[in-house]
């Protein structure tokens, strides 16, 4: 059984607790590693190698600080095969997921921020004869960099990547769920020369070692992605102590699906949007419209795909894995049973899938849809973050939007049409962070990435990253 350890300055350490977690592969239930449960002892001491590496790591050029990131990113695509397979086994996601989308981005996450920092200006602005103003932009010193369990290292790098570009030092945590991965970039980074205490890796519980990153003084910055309950928990912790914050949290996305669409390419991008990572992104489209006139086509042909989609040992060809843990899966089929208990109708799905052989103790459910629910129950209203969506027709593209605005995220939404005109004005009317018209999850890492309302503070992504990793210093110099 493997054990995992913190990257603290440069050397894989042990947690100063001694004490370690379990690993459980979510597709077989069955404990295969360790964890190091951390706390603030472990905090303190990637802290004090942080602010020794400081220094240094600011003072280089971004081209340097560029060609190690390029190498890290080299290294992770080298190593793509065994990083794909640890994650497949770590998080339960399809094994051809994990190799096509999950560890292929985490590279691109540091090849792309390594690219950028080349390239990142800043503004001045000249006051006629009298002065002119330019803009600093400084790295923020120590920043804390916790991330979820949905895309491991997909998530982690599109933290961490920015951050050391724009040439802070970090102390990262991964979730305690899926450390795996995260675990394999440190050895990574080592290989690749990145400079010790630069980036520290510290493993355990959000509540403990998570907690400790939030609150520690030295550290500046706080960038997290996961549940909205956690970001808040997070902010109310931070704010007071002035931290720059970015929150990527809940959505409880709407997919809008109208009469001239393209009826195959849709049926095929809307299945994808609920479902994809076991309907496990923040993205997902949780929430189906589609117009009246349509609607029985369309149900009957998205149902039969979705009845259609092979779930079970995430090393074979299946488009559906496990569920990441038996905690989350036991709240997905208790949102399944209260969505029948608010009266919804489930088409397809609905329960636990047991596969035959090594995975019959693993955290399967079938994808799930559901039909018949009015917008203000809790199945519409509540992240489910699992294969659950639900299927509703409207009659107006007013009622659509009203619908799709109907709740308090505002993360990320889809419109299929094929009228450009129409598309461009609905767009125009979500409110949402991100309008994805006729695909999904078609990601550029130059745009802003995150939500309004309830899903979030701040935007990730291209120069939005490196603008929340850098503070601002406006110079005045007074030529008169
Ligand atoms: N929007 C998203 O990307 C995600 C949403 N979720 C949602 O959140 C729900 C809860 O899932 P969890 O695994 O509990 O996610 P979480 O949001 O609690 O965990 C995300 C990360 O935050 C850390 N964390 C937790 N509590 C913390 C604290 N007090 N201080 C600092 N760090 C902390 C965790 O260790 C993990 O690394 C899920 O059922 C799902 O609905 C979960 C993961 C990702
Ligand atoms: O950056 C992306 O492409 C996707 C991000 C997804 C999340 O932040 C999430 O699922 O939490």
């Amino acid at each position: 059984m493997e054990t995992l350890a913190n990257y603290i300055g440069g050397e894989l350490v042990a947690p100063q607790s001694g004490t370690y977690l379990d690993n459980i592969n979510p597709a077989t239930g069955a404990v295969y590693g360790r964890i190091p449960r951390s706390g603030e002892a472990d905090v303190d001491n990637a802290v004090a190698v942080a602010e020794r590496a400081q220094a240094t790591w600011q003072a280089t050029l971004p081209e340097q600080r560029a060609a190690i990131m390029e190498r890290i990113a080299d290294l992770i695509e080298q190593n793509l095969e065994v990083l794909a397979a640890a994650e497949s086994e770590d998080n339960g996601k399809p094994l051809a997921l994990a190799k096509t989308v999950d560890i292929p981005r985490a590279a691109s996450n540091f090849r792309f921020f390594a690219r950028a920092i080349t390239q990142f200006a800043s503004e001045s602005h000249a006051m006629g004869e009298a002065a002119i103003n330019y803009t600093l932009r400084d790295p923020i010193g120590i920043v804390g960099c916790i991330s979820p369990w949905n895309l491991p290292l997909y998530l982690f790098t599109w933290k961490i990547a920015p951050a050391l570009a724009a040439g802070n030092c970090v102390i990262a945590k991964p979730s305690e769920v899926t450390p795996k991965t995260a675990f394999m970039l440190s050895i990574l980074c080592i290989e690749a020369g990145l400079p010790a205490g630069v980036l520290n890796i510290l493993h355990g519980l959000g509540n403990e070692v998570g907690n400790a990153i939030v609150v520690h003084p030295k550290i500046k910055a706080i960038s997290f992605t996961g549940g909205t309950v956690t970001g808040a928990n997070i902010a109310s912790l931070a704010a007071p102590k002035f931290k720059k914050l970015s929150l990527e949290l809940g959505g409880k996305n709407p997919t809008l699906v109208f009469a001239n669409c393209d009826m195959e390419k849709t049926v095929e991008g809307v299945a994808r949007a609920a479902f994809a990572n076991q309907g496990q992104i923040c993205l997902c489209g949780s929430r189906i419209y589609v117009e009246k006139s349509i609607y029985p086509e369309f149900s009957r042909r998205l149902l039969d795909k979705v009845r259609g989609m092979r779930v079970g040992d995430p090393s074979t060809p299946v488009e559906q894995g496990a569920l990441v843990s038996q905690a989350h899966m036991e709240k997905v089929l208790a949102a399944i049973d209260s969505a029948r208990k608010e009266g919804g109708t489930v088409l397809c799905g609905g329960e636990r899938i047991v596969p035959e052989g090594r995975c019959a103790n693993g955290y399967f459910v079938a994808p799930t849809l559901i039909e018949g629910l009015p917008l203000n129950c809790e199945t519409n209203q509540q992240e489910i973050f699992g294969p659950v969506a639900t299927l509703q027709a409207f009659e107006t593209e007013q009622e659509a939007v009203a619908l799709a605005n109907g709740t308090d995220y505002g993360l990320a939404a889809s419109v299929w049409s094929e009228d450009l005109r129409q598309s461009h004005r609905v767009a125009k009317q979500l409110e949402f962070g991100i309008v994805w018209v006729n695909c999904w999850l078609q990601r550029d890492l130059r745009t802003p990435f995150g939500g309004v309302k309830n899903s979030g503070v701040g935007r990730e992504g291209g120069l939005e990253a490196l603008r929340f990793f850098t503070e601002p210093k406006n110079v005045c110099i007074n030529y008169e």
